[in-house]
């Protein structure tokens, strides 16, 4: 363990700037009461909310306010933990923040995340949690929120140690049976239907693998850009999803130059719209570079709609255009992943006849915009399940996928007329490796320190 571990660390924990109250927070492995006694000027009740006068060095009053101590274990960090709740002022704060680092010796002010890190390395939340906490003041929904709060509870860490106690219920056996003189083992093995057993827990992670990719869409979202030829009328339908006239929208093609972004939700699920500047060979230097970043919008989206105008469809230039549009959004991706990320969409069905089969909208009347949002959650990949959800990461969705394919490899290992067990119990050790490491079980320290760091300080 490294020695700043050991630190006393303080730092102001609610929002910078101007709020209402505001809360200083202090965490240390030693006694508190010096630092108490300075500040508060007598002894706390633990966990017990006292107001009185917080004092500076020289015996004036900073502000009245609140102070609590929770003594360790109980508190949030599990060390000792002093709160100042004051008002909200930068000024306050600072002056209450500056008095403890000076009043507590060796305080330092604490790192991003360094708070929950270290409720982590005390066990009071494991790393799937901690992260929940992140995600869940992070949260841009309210479907995001209450699954961030169900992760903080601990449902995907439930999830994901009952599969580790099955996993390891199969390691013991497994590696037990090593030690059996050469014939008895695989009957053992076959006994005990060591097949039957991984084939049920690959179903198992493949539910929580579902479960779990939705968590994580909830948390990352959908980026979608709104492509096509000028005129068609994106910024008319990033105005109509957003329902605010974010975008500029005139008659003149070439209106947009710049790219417009507006995060909106569908269903819960945050969605990042970028409206773009419209494809063609632009007159002029600012068009041009509008046009280029159309071009880098279009390579990072999950979703590129391309936008058509159904009261152009029959017009020679048109459907030049529109090929040549095509033709290099093939040329920017391979064809399985445009085909999975390209959705055609036709608009102003007000003003033109829709064909057979197109999904057509009006942005201007605002027909046809509801299939359009069930078709990008369709393409996200959603599923309503409005109970067991809970908010996950990519990273938890990768740890998931190798721990299923160590599963798969010891499954593929025992299915064979005589099986090699230790290449069985081998790919079992790497799945419960992978697997422990959503809940930090199995954590590299440059992970942890990635994933606490993304915190806000204080936290
Ligand atoms: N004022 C304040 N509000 C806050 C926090 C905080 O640190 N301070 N939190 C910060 O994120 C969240 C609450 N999280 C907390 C988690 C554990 C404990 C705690 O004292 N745990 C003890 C006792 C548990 C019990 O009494 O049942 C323990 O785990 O032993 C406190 C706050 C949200 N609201
Ligand atoms: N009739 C009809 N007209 C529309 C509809 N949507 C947009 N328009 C009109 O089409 C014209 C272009 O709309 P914009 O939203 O500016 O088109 P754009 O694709 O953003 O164009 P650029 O920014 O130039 O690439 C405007 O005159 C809009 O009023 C629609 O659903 N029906
Ligand atoms: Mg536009």
């Amino acid at each position: 363990m490294l020695a700043r571990h050991q630190d006393p660390i303080a730092a102001i924990a609610t929002a910078p700037g101007r709020g209402a109250v505001g809360i200083v927070r202090v965490s240390a492995r030693q006694p508190l009461d010096g630092l108490i006694e300075a500040v508060c000027g007598q002894a706390l009740k633990p966990r017990h909310a006292h107001y009185l006068p917080l004092r500076a060095a020289d015996g004036s009053v900073i502000d009245q306010g609140l102070a609590l101590h929770f003594p360790a274990p109980h508190s949030y960090t599990g060390e000792q933990v002093l709160e100042l709740q004051a008002h909200g002022g930068p000024v306050i704060l600072q002056l209450l923040l500056a008095r403890c680092l000076q009043a507590l010796p060796g305080c330092r002010l604490a790192e991003p995340g360094e708070f929950t890190q270290r409720a982590f390395l005390n066990g009071k939340l494991d790393l799937a949690q901690a992260e929940a906490v992140a995600d869940l003041i992070d949260a841009s929904t309210e479907a995001a929120a209450r699954s961030a709060a169900r992760a903080l509870e601990g449902a995907l860490s439930k999830e994901v140690n009952g599969l580790r106690d099955a996993l390891i219920h199969l390691r013991m056996f497994v590696e037990a049976t090593l030690d059996f003189p050469e014939e008895e083992d695989v009957e053992f093995v076959q006994q005990a239907d060591v097949q039957g057993q991984l084939t049920g827990l690959r179903s198992r992670i493949e539910q929580i693998l579902v479960r779990t990719r939705q968590g994580a869409l909830l948390r990352e979202g959908l980026q979608v850009v709104l492509a096509g030829q000028p005129n068609v009328g994106k910024s008319s339908l990033l105005n109509a999803l957003a329902g605010a006239e974010l975008a500029i929208v005139t008659p003149i093609p070439g209106t947009t130059r710049d790219r417009v972004s507006e995060q909106i939700q569908i269903e819960g699920v945050p969605l990042h719209i970028t409206d773009t500047a419209g494809l063609r060979d632009a007159a002029d230097e600012v068009e041009r570079i509008g046009v280029a970043r159309s071009w880098e919008s279009i390579a990072k989206a999950d979703v590129v709609l391309f936008l058509h105008d159904l009261t152009r469809l029959q017009e020679a230039d048109y459907q030049r255009e529109d090929e040549r549009i095509r033709a290099q959004l093939a040329a920017h991706d391979d064809a399985a992943h445009l085909e999975a990320r390209l959705l055609h969409v036709f608009n102003k069905a007000d003003a033109a006849e829709v064909p057979e089969g197109a999904m057509a909208l009006s942005a201007r009347t605002g027909a046809g915009l509801d299939a359009l949002r069930q078709e990008l959650l369709a393409r996200a990949g959603w599923q309503a399940m409005p109970e067991g959800l809970f908010i996950a990461r990519e990273r938890h969705v990768q740890a998931l996928s190798r721990t299923q394919a160590h599963v798969g490899g010891a499954l593929e290992q025992v299915s064979v007329p005589r099986p090699a067990l230790d290449l069985v119990a081998e790919e079992l050790r790497l799945a419960h490796e992978a697997l422990g490491e959503i809940t930090g079980q199995f954590s590299a320290d440059d992970l942890l320190g990635e994933i606490f760091s993304r915190f806000c300080i204080g936290k």
